[in-house]
């Protein structure tokens, strides 16, 4: 894709369109904080999601998913077999999976769970700034605020490059501007308002939100996550006009993507190469 912006949203415009026509069947792994909102932003969106997390379930399962996300928000022992068998079904039966490495700097469990997690070949990882910083470093973060940032996405787009050529998956940062990067091309998402880092599980939900485009798009994975990302930050900026704090922004955000227009998406996604 060349740096015209028409382009850009276009394809994020048509992306919609096909997402909202296929519904894609989203199978999330994820947080008990997270589960209401991710569920939700998947149906404004126009996916189908399912919480299916049990171990038992999963062999049968997760073949029916086209995608899979795994979000490690709320890990215990318990859990970790039930996604890395997830994982690999998605694998074998050639599904597209992404992965949510929250907090992945905070403890030693959490950090190699999520380095194991990465070795099983995640289409797409999406963090914010301190926890690709922590994957790519591989080593725990005295300074971690837990599933908050403290790192700018901009800040760390040359660790993002090199996580992305170790480990051969698509890594998106959050933030003010979203990187996406395969470790050689570099995309930055401008969308967003600031406000949605005081609505909890936003970051959880864009990673799903990319897990339903790659379904629809698992040839272009950069391409479909940049699309995501940008028009889950244009709902919020419609959405933000309507709100007076982070519990209305919560609620207009998902009617905003679920009305999202044609207009609207071609006047607002902002997508370059960087
Ligand atoms: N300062 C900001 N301005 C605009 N959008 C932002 C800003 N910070 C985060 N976002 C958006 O909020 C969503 C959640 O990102 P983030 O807060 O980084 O994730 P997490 O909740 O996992 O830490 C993303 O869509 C991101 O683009
Ligand atoms: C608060 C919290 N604690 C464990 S998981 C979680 C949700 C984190 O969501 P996000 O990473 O989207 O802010
Ligand atoms: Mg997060």
């Amino acid at each position: 894709m060349d740096n015209n912006p028409e382009k850009w949203r276009t394809q994020a415009w048509a992306h919609l369109t096909k997402l909202r026509q296929e519904s894609p069947l989203i199978q999330c792994i994820t947080n008990f904080v997270s589960m209401d909102i991710m569920a939700n932003v998947l149906l404004s969106a126009g996916a189908s999601p399912a919480m299916i997390h049990s171990i038992d379930e999963i062999p049968e399962f997760t073949p029916k998913a086209h995608a899979l996300c795994i979000n490690v928000g709320t890990l215990t022992t318990d859990w970790l077999p039930a996604m890395k068998v997830a994982a690999e079904t998605a694998n074998k039966e050639g599904k597209p999976w992404v992965l949510d490495p929250v907090a992945a700097g905070a403890t030693g469990f959490r950090l190699k769970a999520c380095l194991e997690l990465l070795g099983l070949k995640p289409c797409v990882v999406r963090g914010n700034g301190s926890e690709i910083l922590a994957l790519f470093k591989g080593s725990v973060d005295p300074t971690s605020k837990g599933v908050d940032s403290s790192h700018e996405s901009t800040d760390v787009v040359e660790a993002a490059k090199s996580l992305a050529q170790l480990s051969g998956s698509v890594i998106a940062v959050s933030g003010a501007v979203d990187i996406i990067t395969d470790g050689h091309r570099v995309v930055g998402v401008q969308n967003g308002v600031a406000m949605l880092q005081k609505i909890t599980a936003t970051g959880c939900s864009v990673t799903a939100l990319i897990a339903a485009f790659i379904a629809i798009d698992p040839l272009h994975v950069i391409e479909a996550t940049s699309s995501a990302l940008s028009l889950f930050g244009v709902a919020a900026e419609i959405g933000m006009q309507m709100s007076n704090g982070p519990a209305s922004l919560r609620t207009h955000l998902m009617d905003s993507l679920y009305g999202l227009d044609e207009g609207t998406v071609l006047n607002r996604v902002n997508i370059t190469n960087l």
